[in-house]
């Protein structure tokens, strides 16, 4: 990919003020094939204050992505309340999701689906091919509007779907290991450009990863979650602007990342469903 066409230049106009999320009390169950219910987020009290950064770490099943469905308004708590500012949510334009995988049509060209994002949000059809233009510069795609999502690398592809997230104008951006699929040097220079991104627009986000650094470099706030439950909180020590290769460099990044990976190492550890369960606790355990 040429990067020097794929620096986001994010649009001044585009800033907004934000809205908060708040889970308060929120349970939420699913019924296993056995019919045992399995509580995959547990009594959870958290407030993602208007354009904060979280970022949500912790081991495979400890209910990260359950958190992001509830705050999409996807699915509804059992127990507490979800509060996208002060109404329930909504899903739709405002609130925009990037997952693990780009999941664009296949049959649309680039241009194309960032422009059935604007359809969905009902921007005017004169308005159409000049936002799709913008939002394509923004993530550094306008080269490759023509082109099909089957002829573009994964890191383009995860482009294509921040630049669908975005056309709706979203001051939530729900994103759910973005970055998982990529490789090592596209991902630091997704985060980037994400770190970029947020800088000028300034959405409210909640970042669900299983990496500590990414977690650290991208966030404001780290939570742990385990088993359903928040463990931890912990207010990222980096400056702002941040660069990822400065940043890493820092004593506050080697300490907190210590900190983080050692609760999430026990919490792998101790979870019976983990291969790593029991082999790793000491001579008294081993036999
Ligand atoms: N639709 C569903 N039906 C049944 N069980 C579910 C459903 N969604 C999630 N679960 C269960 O809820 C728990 C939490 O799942 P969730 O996907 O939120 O975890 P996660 O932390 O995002 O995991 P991973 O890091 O592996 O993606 C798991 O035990 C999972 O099996």
């Amino acid at each position: 990919m040429n990067r020097t066409a794929a620096r986001p230049q994010p649009s001044p106009e585009a800033v907004n003020t934000g809205r908060s999320i708040t889970f308060s009390g929120v349970s939420k169950s699913f019924a296993l094939r056995d019919g045992l219910p399995t509580r995959a987020v547990d009594a959870v009290d958290l407030v993602v204050p208007a354009q904060q950064f979280v970022a949500v770490v912790g081991p495979s099943g400890c209910g990260k992505t359950t958190l992001l469905r509830l705050a999409d308004g996807l699915i509804a708590p059992d127990q507490g309340s979800v509060r996208i500012g002060a109404a329930p949510p909504v899903p739709g334009p405002g609130i925009g999701m990037v997952f693990q995988t780009a999941r664009l049509i296949p049959w649309r060209n680039v241009s194309d689906n960032v422009r059935f994002a604007l359809e969905a949000a009902g921007w005017p059809a004169t308005d159409r091919d000049r936002l799709v233009q913008e939002h394509l510069r923004q993530v550094g795609l306008e080269r490759w509007a023509a082109h099909y999502p089957a002829q573009l690398s994964g890191g383009m592809r995860q482009r294509v779907a921040l630049a669908r997230a975005l056309a709706g104008q979203p001051d939530i951006l729900l994103m759910d290991e973005p970055f998982a699929n990529l490789d090592a040097q596209t991902r630091e220079l997704m985060q980037e450009d994400l770190l970029a991104l947020c800088a000028a627009r300034r959405p409210t986000v909640l970042f669900v990863t299983h990496s500590v650094d990414e977690a650290l470099l991208l966030a404001d706030r780290v939570i742990v979650m385990g088993g359903g439950k928040l463990l931890d909180d912990v207010e990222v020590a980096l400056p702002r602007p941040r660069s990822i290769a400065e940043a890493t460099r820092l004593p506050a990044f080697a300490e907190q990342r210590a900190h983080l990976w050692s609760q999430i190492r026990h919490l792998v550890l101790a979870d019976p469903a983990s291969a790593f369960f029991g082999r790793h606790n000491g001579p008294e355990t081993r036999g």
